[in-house]
């Protein structure tokens, strides 16, 4: 590509990263032991900040890599950032690489409860579409000149699905199992939550009607008890669960709905999972006994479900107090239970089991931010990029200048490790949205001020097709 159809193109980035109205709304003040005002400045602040040329604040398009002066709207750190202007930004380009993912192992059902850590320790390929096996960093760090050009030649945007776990331990897939009464609306909530959060839904009734459906040799079984509205025994319905996670698509977080629901099932969950998976939350939906009868003969006039009637209902109803809500006091003990009212319509329901989930979801972004600040401190623009939104801008704090991808090439060969300090995370958007601010070691990609300093940035992030993705950086030099 020519440097005139580069020049072009960073151009067209420059024009098209916008900023979210939404998000930039005045926030109520967050406390930060240090430089609270650039946490997040509000509109004013970052109209009135003037374009400095090369000593300005500056965005770079993580499309390209190149830093570019930034003349738009967007603010550019506080006072002490700005006075730093002689510093020099070694922008790099983005390598073009994808992550490979190990395919998933499909371990056999019947080693399931015999054999259940052999199946994660046990070689080569990676169960749980590729958790277990790590994050493969090494594989990104390889930025060339070349690969930066095919980049910018490709336009190639943050991936979705298939990116390096957003995890930072990244070796169990993380869990949040959904409980509450039969028609408390635990299914409908899950749909919610995967196509807006980009979790798995792993419904246990729904896996154990598919097997029975399926002709299998449980299939009676599984029948006699749905019908009388029993628990089927753990060795059955876990083998399902396990056998969808490992193969789902790589790096997936679950919603595993209606399971453990009872002592049976949590004794073998943590008999073959516990070691294997992370049990983030237990999300709870509580609703009255006669909703509950309601909702289930009303889904029945259409579900089709043997179970949707009003005799498997009182049974269903007698299993859950009886044997799931122990269960679920037993993990309030631990302290990972969000209750939530499930007699509320829809929306309102949706709205709480947020607030439920929020210190999942702050984790996650914590996790996420934790990777990029890591991949700039290595230089590592591929992994980095897949934890970026297209169009994605960066504010920095004055005195950068663009240098050819050459340089990336050595910044990312003295690459070296990360540490992040003093983590902020506020979630927005009633949870879809989160700024997280840190001091971080300056690396390989910012020069100009002593080395050995940490500088101070501030990252906005979006659940964007169900992954955490950063829309914009402000670091203060
Ligand atoms: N908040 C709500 N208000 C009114 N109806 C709801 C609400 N949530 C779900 N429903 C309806 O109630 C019925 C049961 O909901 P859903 O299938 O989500 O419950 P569930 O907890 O998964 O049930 P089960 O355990 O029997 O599978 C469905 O017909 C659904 O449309
Ligand atoms: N862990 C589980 C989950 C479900 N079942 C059986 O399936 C029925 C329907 O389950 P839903 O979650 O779709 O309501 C349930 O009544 C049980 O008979 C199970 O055995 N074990």
């Amino acid at each position: 590509m020519s440097k005139k159809s580069v020049f072009a193109f960073v151009q067209l980035c420059c024009r098209t990263a916008a900023l979210r109205p939404s998000l930039l709304q005045p926030q109520p003040p967050v406390h930060l032991a240090a430089a609270s005002s650039s946490w997040f400045p509000g509109p004013a602040k970052t109209t009135t900040t003037p374009p400095r040329g090369r000593g300005g604040p500056q965005t770079r398009s993580i499309a390209t890599g190149f830093v570019l002066p930034l003349n738009a709207h967007l603010g550019g750190g506080d006072g002490r950032a700005m006075s730093a202007a002689s510093g020099r930004r070694q922008a790099a380009g983005r390598a073009a690489g994808t992550t490979t993912t190990t395919a998933a192992a499909v371990l056999a059902a019947t080693l399931l409860l015999s054999s259940p850590s052999g199946a994660v320790a046990g070689g080569g390929a990676a169960p749980f579409g590729g958790w277990a096996a790590g994050r493969r960093r090494g594989a990104h760090a390889a930025t060339t000149p070349s690969m930066a050009a095919s980049a910018v030649e490709e336009g190639v945007t943050a991936v979705g699905r298939g990116a390096p776990g957003q995890d930072g331990a990244a070796s169990k897939p993380p869990v949040v199992f959904v409980l509450g009464g039969p028609g408390s609306g635990k299914g409908t909530q899950c749909e919610r939550l995967a196509k807006e959060y980009g979790y798995v839904h792993l419904s246990a009734g729904e896996l154990l009607r598919q097997e029975r459906a399926s002709g299998s040799s449980d299939g009676q079984l599984i029948d006699d008890y749905i019908a009388e509205g029993r628990i089927v025994p753990v060795a059955i319905s876990l083998a399902l669960l396990r056998k969808a996670m490992e193969t789902s698509e790589p790096h997936s977080r679950f919603l595993i709905d209606g399971f453990p629901r009872n002592r049976d099932n949590m004794e073998g969950w943590d008999e073959a999972m516990g070691d294997v998976a992370d049990i983030r939350s237990v999300l709870f939906l509580y609703c009255p006994e006669d909703v509950l009868e309601k909702r289930l003969l009303s889904r029945g006039k259409s579900s089709g479900r043997t179970d949707d009637n009003a005799e498997t209902a009182k049974r269903r109803f007698q299993t859950y107090v009886e044997m799931t809500l122990p269960v679920v006091e037993e993990f309030q003990q631990k302290g990972i239970v969000p209750r939530v009212d499930g007699n509320q319509d829809i929306e309102s329901v949706f709205r709480d089991v947020l607030l439920g989930l929020k210190s999942v979801h702050e984790k996650e972004v914590l996790d996420a931010n934790r990777l990029a600040v890591e991949a700039v401190c290595t230089g590592d623009w591929a992994a980095y990029a897949q934890l970026c939104a297209p169009g994605m801008t960066e504010v920095l704090g004055g005195g950068l200048a663009a240098v050819s991808p050459d340089e990336s090439a050595s910044a990312s060969a003295s690459a070296s490790p990360a540490a992040i300090s003093r983590p902020q995370v506020r979630m927005l958007k009633g949870g879809a949205a989160a700024v997280v601010s840190c001091e971080r070691p300056r690396g390989p990609g910012l020069t100009g001020g002593d080395s050995g300093t940490a500088v101070r940035e501030t990252r906005v992030w979006e659940m964007l097709d169900g992954r955490w993705k950063c829309v914009q950086c402000h670091t203060s030099l």
